[in-house]
C-alpha cells in the first residue's frame, strides 16, 4: 500500500433543506489508502451508503455536500463506472432483466475502455470466467433470472470491474445472500482486489464479515466517524465505547463474540 487514494476533510452531506434538513454525514475526516481493503461498518442509517454515493459523485440532487473530497490518487476527478466500480446489495436491481448478462458486462467495457463489440464480448467472457461463473460461454447469453443469487452477484462484480476501476465500492454486496455464498463472494472480492491492485471499500453492518479480511475498519455512528484503525487493532482494543458496544453486541449462534467483554 502506498499513498492516499482519496482524502475526505470535514465531509458533510445534508439531505433536504430548512426544517426537513437531515445530516447524513457530519464532518468526516478520513484518508483512504491506495490498495487497502477498508471496511465501513455501522448500524442502519449511520451514513454508510451516503459515503459510498458521495465518493462516486452519485448523490441525489436533494443532497448538499460541504467539506472536501480530494483525489490525490487520480490525475483527474474519478468517474463512477470507469474509475470507481460499484456493487450493490441487490444484483437483481442493478442488472437489466431483459438483457443477457454478457451484453451487460460488454457494454461497460465498450463504454469505458473503448473496445470494439467482439473485443468487449471477449472481455465479458473472460470476466465471467474471472468471477468463476461455470461455463462462461453459455453464461454470456443467460438472462439474470436464469442465474442463482450468488451467480447474479458474481455477474454484478464482473460488470463493476469491466471498466478496470482502481476503486471498488461494495455496498452491502453480500447482505442478501446466505452465509456460505456470502463467504464465497467476500473471498472473490478479496482475491480480485489483490490481483488487480484495486482499493476496496466494503460497506457492511456485519462486523464479523468485515473483520475476516479488512485491513482497516472505519466505524460510523449517527453520521459521524467514530474511529478508523487497522482491523486487528480495532478488534483487539476498540478505542471508543461505541465500537466496543458494537463488537460486544455481535453474538451470533455460530460465531463467538469478537471481543471477550465490553470495554469501558
Ligand atoms: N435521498 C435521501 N433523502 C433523505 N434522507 C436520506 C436519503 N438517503 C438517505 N437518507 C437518510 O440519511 C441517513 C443515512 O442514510 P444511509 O443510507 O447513508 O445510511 P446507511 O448506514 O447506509 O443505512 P443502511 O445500512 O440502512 O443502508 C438515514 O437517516 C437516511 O434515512
Amino acid at each position: 500500500m502506498s499513498g492516499v487514494l482519496t482524502s475526505l476533510r470535514g465531509l458533510t452531506v445534508t439531505y433536504g433543506s430548512g426544517e426537513a434538513a437531515h445530516m447524513a454525514l457530519q464532518g468526516l475526516d478520513l484518508d483512504i489508502l491506495k490498495g487497502e481493503r477498508l471496511a465501513v461498518i455501522g448500524e442502519s442509517g449511520s451514513g454508510k451508503s451516503t459515503l459510498a454515493l458521495a465518493l462516486g459523485g452519485l448523490l441525489p440532487p436533494e443532497a448538499r455536500i460541504d467539506g472536501r473530497i480530494d483525489w490525490p490518487g487520480f490525475a483527474a476527478p474519478p468517474r463512477a463506472g470507469r474509475d470507481i466500480g460499484f456493487v450493490f446489495q441487490d444484483a437483481g436491481a442493478s442488472l437489466n432483466p431483459v438483457i443477457p448478462v454478457g451484453r451487460q458486462i460488454a457494454e461497460v467495457a465498450r463504454l469505458h475502455l473503448g473496445l470494439s463489440r467482439p473485443e468487449a464480448r471477449d472481455r465479458a467472457r473472460a470476466l465471467l470466467a474471472r468471477v468463476r461463473i461455470p461455463d462462461p460461454d453459455s453464461a454470456l447469453a443467460a438472462y439474470p433470472h436464469q442465474l442463482s443469487g450468488g451467480q447474479r452477484q458474481r455477474v454484478a462484480i464482473a460488470a463493476a470491474i469491466a471498466g478496470e476501476p482502481s476503486l471498488l465500492i461494495a455496498d452491502e454486496a453480500t447482505s442478501a445472500l446466505d452465509t456460505i455464498v456470502q463467504a464465497e463472494i467476500v473471498a472473490l472480492l478479496d482475491e480480485l482486489v489483490h490481483a488487480e491492485g484495486m482499493t476496496l471499500i466494503f460497506i457492511t453492518h456485519d462486523i464479523a464479515l468485515a473483520s475476516g479480511f479488512a485491513d482497516r475498519i472505519a466505524v460510523l455512528h449517527d453520521a459521524r466517524l467514530v474511529e478508523a484503525r487497522p482491523a486487528a487493532e480495532l478488534l483487539g482494543a476498540p478505542g471508543q465505547a461505541y465500537t466496543a458496544r458494537l463488537l460486544a453486541s455481535h453474538i451470533g449462534l455460530d460465531t463467538p463474540p469478537l471481543i471477550a467483554e465490553e470495554q469501558p
